[in-house]
């Protein structure tokens, strides 16, 4: 499943984000991964950037209801800046599976893209999802975020004019198995949206479905 949040961050956070990243000295993205050969772009590699940039991000992430109903987040690889120039890619790849973060090691469950740069300003750059034979592209609107499985296989397309600029990121979610994950996030939503329109008892009912099923899918 996917999630494309729109207005994940406001202009204040774009701002700062933007500003961070002007400022801010990049390196070739191999340094995380240094085996790659269909790695090219590059990582923001500044400390204090990194630091004020993936509070930024990480914190826009956790106060948004979407984003949580859909990932139930456990814990979150401190977003980091990256940046695509003309002829820059990152070829088709499987994300890894533990990572190690500075706050220590996390399972990726779910990958997270959050677009820094207005679509209009750049060719290319596609994030790019095979599914089997199926093939899903996202260029997602300034400020927005596309939250997708860490288990699909996907890439980066060649950035043809302009920048690319992304905050990328990594999900441990408190349920693993997606396919559970799916169906508490649906339960979950549709108690949201129904729950004032059934009776109390029928309503107290479906919390304890919702608690249980989750007691026994998550985890903490
Ligand atoms: O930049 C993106 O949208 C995704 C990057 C990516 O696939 C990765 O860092 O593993
Ligand atoms: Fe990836």
């Amino acid at each position: 499943m996917f999630k494309h949040i729109y207005g994940l961050l406001n202009g204040q956070e774009l701002g700062e984000l933007r500003e961070i990243a002007a400022a801010a000295t990049f390196v070739d993205g191999k340094i995380s991964n240094p085996h790659s050969q269909v790695k090219h772009n590059l990582h923001l590699n500044d400390e204090d950037a990194y630091k004020r940039s993936s509070a930024i991000m990480a914190g826009a992430l956790m106060r948004n209801e979407e984003f949580r109903g859909f990932a139930i987040p456990k814990k979150i690889a401190p977003p980091l800046i990256t940046r695509y120039e003309p002829e820059m890619r990152y070829g088709l790849h499987p994300d890894m599976a533990f990572m190690r973060t500075h706050e220590g090691p996390i399972r990726s469950d779910l990958s997270c893209t959050i677009f820094l740069q207005d679509p209009a300003s750049y060719e290319g750059g596609e994030l790019h999802i095979k599914l089997g034979d199926g093939n899903l592209r996202f260029k997602g609107e300034l400020g927005s975020a596309i939250v997708y499985p860490s288990t699909t296989l996907h890439e980066v397309e060649k950035v043809t004019r302009g920048e690319r600029l992304v905050g990328i990121t990594f999900i441990e979610s408190q349920v693993v198995d997606p396919a559970k994950r799916e169906l508490i996030y649906e339960l979950n939503e549709v108690a949201a949206i129904e729950g004032a329109n059934i009776s109390t008892e029928s309503y107290t009912r479906l919390q304890t479905v919702q608690q249980n099923l989750f007691r026994r899918w998550g985890d903490c």
